[in-house]
């Protein structure tokens, strides 16, 4: 369970004071999740999620979030805005964290997704995408692979805990993948972690895109490369289910072209996607506080992924 701060309820009394959007009436930590502290808030007036920002979001990016979700909702993408309070600000500070009040969205996020969910979700990236081409804003990737590569050396040794030999292993992996990464697709800014768990349905349809606190700038199709590496495998890794994977770049050319250039640079930029999770996984293995109420994702399930994508072009 992500909740890293825990916030009282004379706390939490105290800092929805501060906005129009009546009084506490219960507030309970969401399960899922590994970075951030979420908690699901009910008041006299309705629904909302607070959001505590933790390990790997910086105060300082929260502005530039907050514009992209604005520019998103305005362009009649499904995503949550952090509301304001009465003196107009959206960040603030609870519990010693940088903290927002957030729209509260419907859905539930799939955990086995199925062709027509992978293909709507594919077509909500394409949407966004198209939204995005005119969003002015940069930040710049801290996880692109000079970060992920650095994350994995800060490891070093102590990767050969996860899996004996893994150390070597993901070092020579790596070499390969940043020696062949693209360097002139199209870039724009890329949500970068649009996993089942940050995309909420109901039945087929999209109603929320959510967990924006890894957007950047950077290669455009990237983003489609994460997506399809977290959605069209299951859960351990293990299994690659290539109608979904087709689903989900069908969804996405319905709304948002893909050049050719693009389309062949897929496998490479999946296999950086897997040294990127499989990077901030094996860190957090390796580093998750004691009494840190979160469950730990398995890193090995983005090797095998990695595996799979360098063994056969799985968008052919
Ligand atoms: N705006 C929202 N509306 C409804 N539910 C939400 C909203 N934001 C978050 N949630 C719920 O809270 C859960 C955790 O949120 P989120 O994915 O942002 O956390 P995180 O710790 O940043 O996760 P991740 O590990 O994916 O980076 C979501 O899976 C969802 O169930
Ligand atoms: N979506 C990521 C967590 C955010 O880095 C994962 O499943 O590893």
């Amino acid at each position: 369970m992500a909740v890293y701060t825990q916030v009282s309820a004379e706390a939490l009394s105290a800092f929805l004071a501060k906005f129009d959007h009546g009084e506490l009436v219960s507030a309970k930590g969401i399960a899922e999740g590994v970075e951030n502290s979420n908690y699901l808030v009910d008041t006299t007036t309705g629904r909302f999620i607070l959001t505590l920002y933790e390990k790997r979001v910086s105060a300082d990016d929260l502005p530039f979030f907050m514009a992209m979700l604005d520019h998103l909702a305005i362009d009649g993408n499904p995503v949550p805005r952090a509301l304001p309070d009465r003196s107009g600000a959206l960040i603030h500070e609870l519990c010693g964290r940088p903290a927002c009040l957030i729209e509260f969205l419907t859905g539930v996020s799939v955990s086995h997704p199925t062709e027509a969910q992978a293909r709507a979700a594919g077509a909500a990236m394409g949407s966004m995408h198209l939204s995005l081409a005119r969003f002015s804003q940069e930040r710049a990737n801290t996880l692109g692979p000079d970060g992920w590569r650095a994350l994995l050396d800060k490891c070093g040794r102590d990767l050969d805990a996860i899996e004996p030999g893994l150390f070597d292993t993901i070092g020579t992996a790596a070499d390969a993948v940043v020696a062949a990464w693209p360097a002139d697709l199209p870039r724009s800014v890329i949500h970068a972690d649009l996993f089942p768990d940050n995309v909420l349905m109901l039945g087929d349809r999209v109603t929320g895109l959510i967990d924006f606190y890894f957007a950047c700038t950077d290669v455009r199709a990237y983003d489609l490369a994460i997506m399809h590496s977290a959605w069209a495998f299951d859960a351990q890794g293990e299994r690659y289910d290539a109608a979904v994977g087709k689903a989900l770049v069908g969804g996405y050319v319905d709304r948002h072209p893909l050049s050719r250039a693009e389309r062949s640079a897929l496998p490479v930029l999946a296999q950086g996607a897997c040294l990127r999770f499989l990077a901030t996984r094996a860190w957090d293995w390796l580093n998750t506080p004691a009494d840190a109420l979160v469950t730990r994702k398995d890193p090995l399930a983005y090797w095998r992924r990695f595996e799979a994508y360098r063994k056969d072009d799985l968008f052919a």
